[in-house]
């Protein structure tokens, strides 16, 4: 696990390290310089005719770039110095300024950037705090323009000497490290060395785009007791410890029993990947309730499945005849409901939702149509204004997630758009403000969210689960069926809620990684993803 800060908390530890513990900050920043230094040195491969123009702020950041300009100076590369002047200087920049001014560095005024092979990017860095104008933006501007050109032409001819390199230093310049927002223009760079703590703003996107390959370095920074840890993303490592427990004597009853309510009319191939998904991640059962239509589709897909079925009338959508027993029968047989994907808005779908609405302490998932109905009729998530008895349902399920009833409930897995009906924010507000618009749904409705989009973001209302594993070849139909089978898999063993949504949405992204490997992005089918989740578990588990 990987804590993720803001700009005000990497504020704290920096300050923690410096002003409590007493580590000096010159000593600080010249870690911080080696480790970019040492980036720059392994591109230009020792290199050193390489002309390396370092472009400074006079806050810290600058800083750290005077200090890079130094050492790199002092192995012999060609190196200019460009500082901007638009605010007051600090005293680590003014301590480094000295020492470049007595080595007879240059420090030149109006450089031409399309001379150099690298530049280094230290105007601004985690002390952003406004939009870039004036000198700060064009240079930004000119910088992205020549650098650009370059990219370009090396797409078109890979034999283009096109070697010029980009080296954030911290963050790209024009990035808020606190939201990922670019602040008027931000410097699109190709490598971006890092110090301690990845911030928000190198992990959303847009910002995600503009650093490139990010080089997370430990520069001797400590953590202060009371730093925020509420923020985080995972690593392959994280995988196996976070995993439900198979217990060697467990039989099909332990590792919990998964429904699906899945599968209109139209639409049966979301129950096949839903139901598919939550075995393949290691339910002991799962059972599919989808329309009559789907039966052999879902049999076929998913031989291992129970299959009930409904009929609808094709006119007004509504159930055949009545299947409240069945549907009972199914909800009250489940440790874990999952419902939505596929499902239409039909007069059916309307009243499955609102029997698993109104099922009391027992884990619910909603997904895809499942949230577009809860939109429309004002569907409370939890029906804890209903008196259906759960206990005399016979529900037989697995112990550990009923001992822990404390948890939240109900899961939801909106994409951007289910989240704009859902809550009523436009599309762009929720894109500039992922974290806190799952955050903020999760508190009021007492759920988990899980706000999918390149980036997906879960939340408990507490914690902040940030997703880096997937790619765009997930972009395509049905991935987010899967991703709803994996999570209902996960609790049926046993997950709370909040986990079983953030180790669902890493797996469901590595699996998809596995999947662009095998079939190319542009290939790659949602089956996929369900084919590549067993290479990611035996993987991470080294089977
Ligand atoms: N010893 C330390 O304190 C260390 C600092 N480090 C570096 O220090 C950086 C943070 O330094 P600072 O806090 O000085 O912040 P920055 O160097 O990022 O810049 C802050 C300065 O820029 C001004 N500013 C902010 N937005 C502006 C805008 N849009 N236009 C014009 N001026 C603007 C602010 O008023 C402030 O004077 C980190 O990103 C990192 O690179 C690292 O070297 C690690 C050690
Ligand atoms: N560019 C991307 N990078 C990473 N993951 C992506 C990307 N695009 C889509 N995904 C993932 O694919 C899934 C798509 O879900 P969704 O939009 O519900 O698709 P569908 O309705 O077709 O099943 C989500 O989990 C999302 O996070
Ligand atoms: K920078």
């Amino acid at each position: 696990m990987r804590y993720v800060l803001d700009a005000a908390s990497m504020k704290n530890v920096d300050s923690y390290s410096i002003n409590t513990l007493g580590i000096p900050s010159v000593v600080l920043m010249e870690r911080a310089a080696l480790s970019v230094t040492e980036a720059i040195e392994s591109k230009v491969k020792g290199n050193i005719h390489t002309d390396i123009i370092c472009v400074c702020g006079r806050g810290n950041n600058g800083a750290d770039g005077l200090a890079v300009a130094r050492q790199l100076y002092l192995k012999g590369y060609n190196v200019d110095v460009y500082i901007i002047n638009s605010h007051a200087s600090t005293k680590e920049f003014d301590i480094q300024l000295n020492i470049i001014k007595n080595l007879g560095i240059e420090c030149i005024n109006s450089p031409d950037f399309s001379k150099y092979g690298v530049i280094v990017d230290a105007l601004f860095g985690n002390g952003l705090s406004r939009e870039l104008a004036g000198e700060a933006r064009i240079v930004v501007d000119t910088i992205n323009k020549c650098s650009t050109s370059v990219r370009s032409q090396y797409t078109q001819n890979s034999d283009n000497n096109g070697n010029r390199l980009v080296v954030a230093v911290d963050i790209p310049s024009g990035i808020s490290a606190s939201t990922g927002v670019v602040m008027g223009s931000a410097v699109n760079a190709d490598i971006t060395v890092t110090f301690g703590f990845e911030k928000i703003g190198h992990i959303l996107y847009p910002a995600a785009s503009y650093c490139g390959k990010i080089i997370r370095k430990d520069i001797g920074f400590a953590q202060y007791p009371d730093m925020t840890r509420d923020i985080f993303t995972y690593d392959y490592s994280d995988i196996s410890d976070m995993l439900p427990l198979r217990k060697p004597d467990g039989n099909k009853g332990t590792f919990g029993k998964a429904l699906v309510i899945a599968g209109s009319r139209l639409y049966g191939g979301a129950a096949v990947l839903s139901s598919r998904a939550a075995a393949r991640i290691g339910a002991g059962l799962v059972r599919t309730l989808t329309h009559i239509s789907n039966r052999t589709a879902v049999i076929t897909g998913n031989m291992e499945c129970i299959v009930d079925t409904y009929d609808t009338d094709e006119e007004c959508g509504d159930f055949v005849k009545n299947t409240e027993t069945l549907v009972d029968k199914c909800i009250c047989w489940a440790d874990v409901v999952c419902i939505g994907p596929g499902l239409s808005m039909e007069e059916s779908a309307v009243k499955l939702v609102r029997s698993v609405s109104a099922k009391k302490n027992i884990k619910k998932l909603y997904d895809a149509d499942a949230l577009n109905i809860i939109a429309q009729y004002k569907i409370e998530l939890d029906g804890s204004n209903d008196d259906v008895d759960y206990e005399a349902g016979g529900n037989s399920g697995n112990a550990s997630y009923k001992d822990d009833m404390s948890d939240k409930n109900v899961v939801v897995t909106p994409h951007i758009g289910e989240m704009s009906r859902l809550t009523g924010l436009d599309i762009a507000v929720i894109k500039n403000n992922p974290i806190d618009t799952a955050r903020t749904y999760s508190r009021e409705h007492n759920c988990v969210c899980v706000l999918k989009d390149a980036r997906t973001i879960v939340s408990d209302g507490e914690r902040v689960y940030i997703n880096m594993s997937g790619n765009d070849g997930m972009a395509t139909g049905g991935s987010g069926d899967v991703l709803s089978g994996i999570i209902t898999g996960l609790m049926a063993q046993g997950l709370t809620t909040f986990e079983a949504s953030a180790l669902g949405v890493y797996i469901h992204g590595c699996a998809g990684d596995e999947a662009a490997l095998s079939n190319g992005k542009y290939s790659m089918v949602a089956g996929d993803i369900i084919d590549n989740i067993k290479n990611v578990l035996i993987k991470a588990r080294g089977e």
